[in-house]
């Protein structure tokens, strides 16, 4: 039940938070090149030990995540106010490069859990740099959490029960599949009719920028976003660790679409177990094409 961060920045560092809060694992192990840094969020963090569920928190050089089940990546750089995320791809592949064969040397066996952006191209990077080991990204997890978030807004309920698959690309192209989503077992417009809640296109239409347009609206406000890929890492790495067979939209290598995308799959001890294909509507099914064809690009721009 060890977990091993790599990149002990705000995501990274908050991941570990959460896993901590959440009693996820017994040992997380940060690492970073700024070794003090990851010493001083280690040392933070593991205060929050004691009053929560006990975790053993520490940092160490790569070598120390030896033994780890699950691997977060979160090192690189991340986005400035007006870059996309497919904008930080040379730079962060370039880390990868050096980074991920390390990573697979002190950890073999492990799940490799990719946070950096672009984090679908980087998730085929990480398959191609470390064959036979398990690769996922964590893709459009954090997306369907916000698409969710907004819809639980309109529908005046709590989060948890309302579903809904953000597909594809984390990022510009990514597909917010309504035909997908629903409210205590209802199509969205069903349980807003019942409940006499407002749904309208434009409703609609809001969060769908909303979603899309989140990172960069948090970005712009503080330079980051952490909290929410931070719960979502920590999620991830739970299915993993207690074979729990979740259904979450991870990205990884997706033969059908060649290239690393968002699907619903089945999360459980060795990573991803099964993918779901959805039944998409024919817009729904062009926009997730098109989004495949964003990442296609943007691989073979790696080559
Ligand atoms: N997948 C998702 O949904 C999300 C992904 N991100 C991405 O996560 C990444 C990290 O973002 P932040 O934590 O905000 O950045 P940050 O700048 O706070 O932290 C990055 C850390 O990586 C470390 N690092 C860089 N190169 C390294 C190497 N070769 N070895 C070890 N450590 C290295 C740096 O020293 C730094 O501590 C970015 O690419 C960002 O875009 C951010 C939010 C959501
Ligand atoms: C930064 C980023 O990828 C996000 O918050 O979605």
């Amino acid at each position: 039940m060890k977990v091993g961060v790599v990149g002990a920045g705000l995501v990274g560092a908050t991941a570990a938070y959460a896993l901590t809060l959440r009693g996820s694992c017994s040992e997380i192990i940060l690492t970073d090149q700024n070794g003090a840094r990851a010493r001083a969020e280690a040392q933070d963090i593991a205060h929050a030990a004691p009053v929560s569920h006990g975790a053993r928190v520490g940092s160490g050089p790569l070598t120390d995540l030896r033994g780890s089940a699950v691997v977060i990546v979160a090192a690189g750089a991340n986005q400035k106010p007006g870059e996309s995320r497919l904008d930080l791809l040379q730079k962060n592949a370039a880390i990868f490069r050096e980074l991920i064969p390390q990573v697979v040397a002190a950890a073999p066996g492990a799940t490799l859990l990719i946070a950096t952006n672009p984090v679908d191209v980087l998730t085929d990077l990480t398959a191609r740099l470390a064959p036979g080991a398990s690769v996922m990204g964590s893709g459009t997890v954090l997306d369907s959490a916000r698409f969710r978030h907004l819809i639980a807004g309109h529908a005046g309920v709590d989060g948890t029960h309302v579903h809904g698959h953000v597909l594809g690309e984390h990022g510009d192209s990514e597909v917010l599949a309504w035909s997908t989503a629903s409210v205590a077992g209802l199509p969205v417009a069903d349980f807003m009719a019942a409940r006499g809640r407002e749904w309208t296109p434009e409703i609609r239409a809001q969060i769908d920028a909303d979603t899309r347009g989140a990172a960069a609206q948090i970005i712009a406000g503080k330079h980051a976003t952490y909290y929410g890929i931070g719960a979502a890492l920590a999620r991830i790495t739970e299915r993993v660790l207690g074979d729990r067979r979740g259904i979450l939209t991870v990205s990884a290598p997706t033969p059908e679409f060649g290239v690393s995308l968002s699907l619903p799959r089945v999360v459980g001890r060795g990573g991803v177990l099964d993918t779901i294909p959805p039944a998409l509507t024919g817009p729904e099914r062009q926009q997730l094409e098109r989004s495949a064809a964003v990442l296609r690009d943007a691989l073979a721009a790696l080559d």
